[in-house]
């Protein structure tokens, strides 16, 4: 199978978001990925539930929602109902993580937990069978264009044998610095998707761009 490529709309030309949105439909990229932030659990605010309602008008494919906000469980039927495919929680966020993943798959989205760069792939142990996909962080979350943290490929691997080990179904995505330089040592860890904001939007032709990661 083909590495996914989940282009990250934080980046996107905000005067110009309806442009964004349809070049991510034409172009190779698989999911939009989408980061929900609070200004609580990152210091930083994105932006919420109307801008997910309207790229789901116009959506031609998942929407894989990332929030990085405190009390996740508050909003997971709102995330629903704007239109999400996949919600991914923090795992630094959740205190009844398990309850929280089955609230997601009732709401009938799939289930990611995210975790932070310091937090070891073992806390997902126990709930591993239940999830979907498995976001490794490799920066610490809150804002696009920061450095990639090398560690996050030895968390790969280590991610991977832990879904090998349990026969889980989860998805290894990477969020953070992924360029291709970057994506080519996670695809060769295990990853099997790619969140991409600053590398596909800040260059000259971003389909482009996108096909170069798709290729990895
Ligand atoms: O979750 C995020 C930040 O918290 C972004 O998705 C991530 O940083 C992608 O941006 P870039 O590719 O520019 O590093």
């Amino acid at each position: 199978m083909s590495i996914i490529i989940a282009p990250s709309i934080l980046s996107c030309d905000f005067g110009n978001l309806e442009r964004d949105f349809e070049l991510i439909n034409q172009s190779e990229a698989d999911w939009f990925h989408v980061d929900v932030m609070d200004g609580v659990f990152v210091p930083n605010i994105s932006f919420g539930f109307p801008i997910i309602s309207a790229l789901k008008k116009v959506a031609k494919k998942t929407i894989d929602c990332h929030i990085m906000i405190v009390n996740p469980d508050q909003y997971v039927a709102d995330f629903a109902k704007a239109g999400v495919d996949i919600l991914t929680v923090h795992y630094e966020a959740c205190t009844h993580l398990h309850r929280t993943i089955g609230a997601i798959h009732e709401a009938g989205m799939k289930a990611g937990v995210a975790l932070n760069p310091h937090t070891p792939v073992s806390v997902l142990e126990n709930v591993i069978a239940d999830l979907d996909l498995v976001l490794i962080m490799s920066v610490n979350p809150g804002f696009g264009g920061q450095k990639f943290i090398h560690q996050a490929i030895e968390k790969v691997k280590q991610t991977k044998e832990l879904i090998a080990k349990s026969g889980s179904k989860a998805i290894i995505e990477v969020d953070g610095g992924v360029n291709t330089e970057t994506g080519k040592l996670l695809v060769e860890a295990g990853a099997q998707a790619l969140v991409a904001g600053s590398f596909v939007f800040n260059s000259a032709d971003p389909k482009a761009t996108i096909s170069s990661l798709k290729q990895l």
